[in-house]
């Protein structure tokens, strides 16, 4: 019998860590679900041949200055002034919820089908096996082989909400997109007496959000629909083509703009990239489940916590700012920079979303483009005010919202927030390239963070480098072994290629070791896999079942022999 072999990962540290006891034990203590048919994969040729096609599975569908401004105060003037009309109160008249987000809610127009609601089994996902300090320097649990739970976790989910259909959808297909859900709840109002006018969106027109599917790239987009808009001027929906030139990470990319009837009514559409799972700043920071609701900044906070959150407003003013730096650079102006407008995709990832819309509802006023870009830098200062203060309404007292500001953070914060609403001392118009060189050292700070983070997905995704090539060879190991209608074909499983490929398969799956308890090494498994790819000379030793024959043969002879054996599956095919 073939020894075990002599793997750097020792079998008690795997021993917890092994697939198949802990799945068994996991589906054992959970109780049966109702699973809908599995997707069915079709695993053919372009994938066996290490092409990249891969056939969408069904995926069942479910619910839901470097001057000190220390000793000024705020010019009253720049304060009162609301460039967006920005109304706080506004959002939460206007009940709108992500319905990837939470769970349905029986009110919801759309989310009241129970049927459908059958979520991933993520439980599957559990973190697994010994604890670190339980093990030696040179011994790896299985997680330390593959992708991080908690990454796969996210990304299934996201990739779980963009899949997301709504089954029986009256919705038209509006242009070329298709698979409409809106993603906007519109809680359903009293009818009669006690009906309500339905509210109105920071725009001025009662407004819908959906994710949509375009038929010419088959990619999620996002379309937002303003109900009851007429276009006057052709050259309004212009300016769309300027935006759509302005690429930054931190603004939503802007596809097209077009009025259409679908709907039965005079709507306009915007379409916009769609970040699955994303939240509203409004959300996130003021809305009724925002984990900041109950916190009370400053005082009542310790340092380490008001430290945490200048790092996170830090964050925000430098994501904002190169947006800002961007948009202005190209002749325009965001507008919409307020928590309802401001996506977080990620954590402290955040994009202006719905830039835009005002150019062309707002076409015809034809502000000039300094006064609307100076108003964007005030409407950025009241942002950062009301999330540094945990209050929407701080604008409201700028002054003792200020004096907070300065007993509860850095200098560097309170003088940024004095030039946004203030401008530069000189008195002229404040300029992005003077608010970046104030704000430079954050700037490094922000930049190392990300390439930190850069690289820690790098090594998540190292880990996962050559799975796909594994997946083929072992589906290529399953086409071949233990055919039952070739079971008694002398020529296919007695001789040759296929007796080498099983006794390689005894080798890799199913050695023992002295005692005769099955040895469950992954290790060893994955390195014998990777060489095998490889078709490396390296030469190992398979013993014969009866373990009456040896032969000693190289991995690049044992390849040859899988290849020849599945093409000849696939002629038989
Ligand atoms: N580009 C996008 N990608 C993904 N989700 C989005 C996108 N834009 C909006 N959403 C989702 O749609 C929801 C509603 O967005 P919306 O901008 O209408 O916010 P709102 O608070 O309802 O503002 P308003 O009062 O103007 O309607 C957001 O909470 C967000 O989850």
């Amino acid at each position: 019998m073939a020894s075990p072999p002599q793997s750097k990962l020792s079998t008690k540290a795997l021993e917890a860590a092994v697939f198949t006891p802990r799945m068994s034990a996991l589906s054992a203590a959970t109780p049966p679900m109702s699973n809908p048919p599995l997707p069915q994969l079709n695993l053919m040729d372009p994938m066996m041949q290490g092409t990249n096609t891969y056939i969408q599975p069904e995926i069942p569908p479910f619910p839901n200055l470097s001057q000190t401004f220390d000793g000024m105060s705020i010019d009253q003037t720049a304060l009162t002034q609301n460039p967006y009309d920005y109304n706080p109160v506004a959002p939460q008249q206007h009940q709108q919820v992500n319905p990837y987000a939470h769970q349905n809610n029986p009110n919801d127009v759309y989310y009241a089908q129970q049927s459908y609601s059958q979520p991933l089994q993520y439980h599957l996902y559990a973190p697994l096996g010994p604890h670190k300090q339980n093990l030696l320097s040179y011994q790896r649990t299985v997680h330390d082989l593959f992708l991080k739970d908690s990454i796969r976790e996210d990304l299934q989910k996201k990739a779980e909400a963009t899949l997301q259909i709504l089954p029986n959808s009256t919705l038209p297909n509006v242009d070329s997109y298709h698979s409409l859900v809106p993603l906007d709840l519109h809680v359903a109002k009293p009818q009669g007496k006690n009906a309500q006018p339905q509210p109105q969106s920071t725009f001025g027109h009662t407004s819908w959000v959906y994710k949509a599917t375009s038929n010419k790239d088959g990619l999620a987009y996002i379309l937002r629909r303003l109900e009851g808009f007429r276009l006057s001027n052709e050259k309004a929906i212009r300016v769309v083509e300027h935006w759509k030139r302005v690429l930054n990470a931190n603004v939503v990319t802007v596809h097209d703009a077009f009025t259409t009837r679908v709907f039965g009514d005079n709507s306009i559409v915007f379409v916009f990239d769609y970040f699955p799972l994303s939240q509203t700043l409004q959300d996130i920071h003021f809305g009724p489940n925002s984990r900041y609701q109950n916190r009370h900044h400053g005082a009542h906070q310790n340092q380490t916590q008001n430290a945490n959150t200048e790092h996170m407003l830090w964050s925000y003013i430098v994501q904002i700012a190169s947006a800002l730096k961007t948009i202005h650079a190209a002749g325009l102006a965001a507008r919409t920079i307020q928590p309802n407008k401001i996506l977080l995709t990620n954590k402290n990832r955040i994009r202006i979303n719905c830039c835009s819309i005002f150019d062309v509802l707002h076409f015809e006023n034809g502000r000039p483009l300094l006064e609307l870009q100076q108003d964007d830098y005030i409407a950025f200062g009241k942002l950062i005010l009301s999330i540094a203060c945990n209050n929407p309404h701080a604008m409201h007292n700028a002054q003792k919202s200020m004096d907070f500001i300065g007993r509860t953070f850095t200098p560097e914060l309170k003088n940024f927030l004095l030039y946004v609403f203030n401008g530069p001392a000189s008195g002229g118009p404040r300029t992005m390239d003077e608010l970046l060189s104030m704000i430079s050292f954050q700037l490094i700070q922000n930049f190392d963070s990300s390439l930190h983070q850069n690289d820690v997905l790098e090594s998540q995704f190292s880990k996962e480098l050559e799975n796909g090539r594994l997946v083929r060879l072992l589906c290529k190991f399953g086409f071949i072994n233990e055919r039952p209608e070739f079971a008694h074909d002398h020529k296919w499983s007695e001789t040759g290629d296929r007796y080498l490929i099983m006794l390689l398969r005894d080798y890799i799956f199913h050695q023992v070791d002295e005692a005769g308890n099955p040895v469950l090494d992954l290790v060893h498994v994955l390195s014998c896999l990777n060489k095998l790819d490889a078709g490396t000379d390296e030469r190992i030793m398979l013993v014969s079942r009866d373990e009456q024959n040896c032969l000693i043969v190289s991995f690049r002879e044992l390849k040859r022999a899988i290849e020849a054996s599945y093409s000849e599956l696939s002629k038989r095919g």
